[in-house]
């Protein structure tokens, strides 16, 4: 195993497609050659190499795991109604598709299901929102987790298009609490420092039912594993997603940080972090070791 893990961070290090993300400036200060891949198993192994130890920011991924917490408060069915489970089609943080559907969002990992999502935690303020989503991430890595301050203002300073989302879910009744709060909160989210190692940990909960690998913690409920995976693997890479899930066969999640994760259920968790992005948002290099491992360990779950 360890062996094909090196032999695809040899393999794709001089990668040189791709940018960092530039729309957040601080993204743009990330070296672009640090590349970490990270695989944690259901029975708490976990197997590292290259720059696994270096945090950055988990942007996007976070809303898998903001998803969870929500899944367990409201259940599967509510869920479904209030936010979706398909896809746009369109970028991220398309306007164009909000518009498209009367404001509805239409799933967890668009930039507008994201903060709607965010706004559907039952809390009494900004704070024990906050509270509720970072206790949940730190139970799913099995350590506490920080938000990186510089990467938080850098996002505060530059998010006026998502507080535009916000307000336009706030015009539709789709948006359950104050908009900039929401949108503060999943600022705050997106903002939240991780290594690669802490990544595979997150998606190894999934992998594992539920349960964290290494800490034994039954993280989120068995029943929405499969709402998580069933978001993940119809929007995890946006507009890619198919071509994804053409080459790995798995259910996979991007963050504009240059990281990316793919659950092999039952198995294990992939994570790969490598900043380069491309047009769509998601790790170039994270992409090619997802296919190449795939490939060589049969983790595709269209080949049973
Ligand atoms: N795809 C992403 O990782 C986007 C997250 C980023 N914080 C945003 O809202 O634009």
């Amino acid at each position: 195993m360890l062996d094909f893990m090196t032999s695809a961070h040899q393999s794709f290090s001089s990668v040189k497609e791709g940018a960092n993300a530039s729309y957040i400036p601080f993204l743009a200060s990330v070296p672009s050659d640090l590349f970490g891949i990270a695989i944690a198993f259901t029975n708490g192994e976990v197997l590292e190499v290259g720059d696994t130890k270096y945090e950055f920011a988990i942007e996007s991924i976070s809303k898998v795991f903001t998803l969870a917490r929500v899944l367990e408060e409201l259940g599967k069915e509510e869920f479904k109604a209030k936010i979706g489970s398909n896809a746009t089609g369109e970028p991220f943080n398309s306007v164009i598709a909000l518009e498209l559907h009367k404001e509805h969002p239409y799933n967890p990992f668009d930039n507008a299901g994201a903060i709607a999502t965010v706004s559907l935690l039952n809390a009494k303020s900004s704070d024990d929102r906050w509270n509720q989503i970072i206790s949940t991430y730190n139970l799913f890595a099995g350590r506490e987790l920080a938000v990186n301050n510089e990467v938080y203002q850098s996002e505060s300073d530059t998010n006026a298009h998502n507080r535009g989302i916000s307000w336009l879910l706030k015009n539709s009744g789709n948006m359950y609490t104050d908009p900039d709060q929401a949108c503060d909160v999943y600022t705050r989210q997106c903002s939240v420092a991780i290594t690669c190692r802490d990544l595979a940990i997150m998606g190894g909960t999934i992998a594992n039912g539920g349960i964290n690998p290494v800490t034994k913690k039954q993280v989120v409920s068995q029943e929405n594993i499969q709402p998580i995976l069933a978001e993940m693997m119809m929007n995890g890479l946006y507009e890619n997603t198919g071509n994804w899930l053409y080459s790995t066969g798995l259910p996979g999640k991007s963050g504009v940080g240059g990281g990316i994760l793919a659950v092999v259920p039952g198995k294990c968790a992939l994570a790969v972090f490598a900043p380069p992005l491309d047009i769509h948002g998601n790790s170039v290099k994270g992409q090619k070791v997802g296919a190449f491992l795939s490939e060589k360990l049969g983790w595709s779950l269209f080949n049973k």
